[in-house]
């Protein structure tokens, strides 16, 4: 059932990017600005979301008690003090999304909660960047605490920037994180490499990035409508002798499979670093 515009009241505790991609896709469709309370310690941040039109401060006040959905879009280095201030205007029926990499829901159940009693309406999630034109890809954990009604409510909120997909467990997030949080900083870079590489050979930088970004757009696309696999639709382009076979061979020669491997290992590795420095 879509959320109407008068039911949906939220709190963005961070104004950042995240925030920003967020509100870009909900604001005017699910809810109205007059409902989104931004709280964000920098004036300049504040002055945007003004004229916007939504409320703004500059801590955690006493508006966070009228806000059914808190999303914590503040980098997880000052969650756990930032948690810890919201906690005195939580409601029993508060929702609380957080997107802070690494920081398990766990942590801010303790924050929220006590160490009898943790508070468990808790979403972990992890959208990315394209989330700001509506092409985000989330994937979503719930704690113990989250019913069908917030689920629901989670997905439709994330939903309004992007695909969403829900993982076994709060664990899952590092892994999704690894994968689709910090993927399309590994997509630029290659599209960085290989507009670089078609100057190389001759083309105009605008010619080469035109190229691959069309190749990019076109090969995404085909790979999410066709049936085959990606491996598959490699194989029809790679013609026997022929030009792919020989940058292929480049490819495999230099081990691109096993550094996407280490690269996206080292990114869990992080959030688990993260979750070790910043959540206790
Ligand atoms: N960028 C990405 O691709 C993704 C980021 N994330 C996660 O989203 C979170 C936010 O990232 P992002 O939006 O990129 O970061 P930003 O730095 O753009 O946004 C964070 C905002 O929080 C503000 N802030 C700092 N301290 C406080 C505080 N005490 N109370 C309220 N607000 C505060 C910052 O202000 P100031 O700038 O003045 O410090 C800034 O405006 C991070 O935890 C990150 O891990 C998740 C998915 C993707
Ligand atoms: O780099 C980061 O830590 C954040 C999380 C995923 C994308 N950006």
């Amino acid at each position: 059932m879509p959320i109407m515009k008068q039911e949906l009241s939220l709190a963005l505790i961070g104004g950042g990017n995240m925030a920003t991609a967020l509100a870009s896709g909900l604001i005017g469709r699910r809810c109205a600005a007059a409902d989104v309370h931004v709280i964000d310690p920098n004036v300049a941040t504040r002055e945007r979301w003004n004229a916007l039109g939504t409320t703004t401060a500059a801590a955690p006040d006493a508006r966070l008690s009228g806000c059914r959905v808190w999303f914590f879009a503040v980098k997880p280095q000052v969650m756990a003090e930032v948690v810890r201030q919201c906690r005195p205007w939580l409601r029993p029926d508060t929702l609380v999304i957080s997107i802070a990499a690494g920081i398990p829901g766990e942590a801010i159940s303790r924050w929220l909660g006590t160490a009898e009693q943790p508070y468990e309406r808790i979403v972990r999630c992890m959208p990315n960047t394209p989330a700001l034109i509506a092409s985000g890809m989330t994937g979503m954990a719930s704690l113990g605490g989250v019913d069908e009604t917030d689920r629901a409510l989670a997905e439709e909120l994330l939903g309004a920037v992007g695909q969403v997909i829900w993982v076994r467990d709060d664990a899952a997030i590092d892994a999704v994180t690894a994968v689709s949080g910090s993927g399309p900083a590994y997509v630029f870079l290659f599209l960085e490499a290989l507009i670089e590489a078609g100057v190389e050979q001759g083309l105009t930088p605008e010619q080469a990035r035109q190229l691959a970004l069309g190749t990019f757009h076109g090969a995404t696309q085909l790979a999410s409508l066709s049936p085959d696999s990606p491996a598959v639709l490699r194989e029809r382009v790679t013609s026997k002798g022929g030009t792919t076979a020989a940058a292929l061979a480049v490819f495999q020669e230099r081990g691109l499979p096993d550094i996407m491997r280490q690269a996206v290992a080292a990114a869990a590795r992080r959030a688990g670093e993260l979750a070790r420095e910043f959540s206790n």
